[in-house]
């Protein structure tokens, strides 16, 4: 199996996983990342804040920096990431899946009483993901999760997080499809396997090039 976005076979495809915090996020990508291993996709996984010089800032100023300043630290790691690693992963075949991106920047500052419009301009230059996936749940199963695992930030401490966060990405992607990108929502109360599996079986189908295109 070959994955090739249709708007440009020559490079690979581009998948992003946002969703409330403690939804799942990392072990969905975990399992996605071995599915399209196991059947031989070469995959570059990579998360926001990136590992990189402007990723360490956001990640080490985000429980002290608020408001549009933290914003800005956050897109312009976005735009840094694309620019140093996820285009030239792609440049080389592979599908590149992102923990977090566009749909995030468009959702995690609103606890700090940003403007969705500001936001999104804010981001509208990056790179769109070929497709976006976004995690979603009741917010009594994702609050049990928090609660299970502990709180990573500033923002899953508050009561009613998960309530707050998961009204705002229902907003987001409510943008995101009205401009046009390709969104994917998946339930994630379901185990972590069975949601990996229904994300390849939309990516096979939407995505794999013909056999006949391959040879
Ligand atoms: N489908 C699932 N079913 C049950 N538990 C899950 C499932 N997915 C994740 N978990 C558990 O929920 C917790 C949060 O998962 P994970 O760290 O993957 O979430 P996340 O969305 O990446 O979190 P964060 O936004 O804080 O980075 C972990 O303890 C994980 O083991
Ligand atoms: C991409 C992005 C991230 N953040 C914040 C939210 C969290 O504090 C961290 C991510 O860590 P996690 O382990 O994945 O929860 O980064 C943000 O505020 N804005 C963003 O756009």
């Amino acid at each position: 199996m070959t994955l090739r976005p249709f708007s440009d076979r020559d490079r690979g495809l581009f998948v992003s996983v946002d969703g409330p915090s403690g939804a799942g996020k990392s072990t969905v990508v975990q399992h996605l990342a071995q599915l399209l291993v196991a059947s031989g996709e070469t995959v570059h996984t990579t998360v926001e804040p990136s590992t990189g010089p402007i990723g360490a800032l956001a990640r080490e100023l985000t429980e002290t920096v608020t408001g549009r300043a933290l914003a800005c630290l956050y897109a312009a790691d976005r735009y840094h990431h694309v620019e140093t690693e996820i285009r030239p992963k792609l440049a080389e075949g592979a599908t590149v899946i992102v923990d977090r991106y566009i749909p995030s920047g468009l959702v995690v500052q609103r606890f700090d009483g940003i403007d969705p419009a500001f936001l999104w301009k804010l981001n509208a230059e990056a790179d769109r993901p070929d497709l976006a996936v976004i995690l979603e749940a009741d917010p009594a199963v994702i609050a049990q999760r928090l609660g299970e695992r502990g709180a990573h930030n500033r923002f899953q401490l508050r009561p009613g997080s998960a309530h707050a966060e998961i009204h705002f990405y229902a907003q987001a992607t409510e943008r995101l499809i009205h401009a046009g990108f390709d969104v994917m929502r998946v339930d994630c109360t379901q185990p972590a396997h069975h949601a990996a599996t229904r994300i390849v079986e939309r990516l096979t189908t939407f995505f794999a090039p013909a056999k006949e295109a391959q040879r």
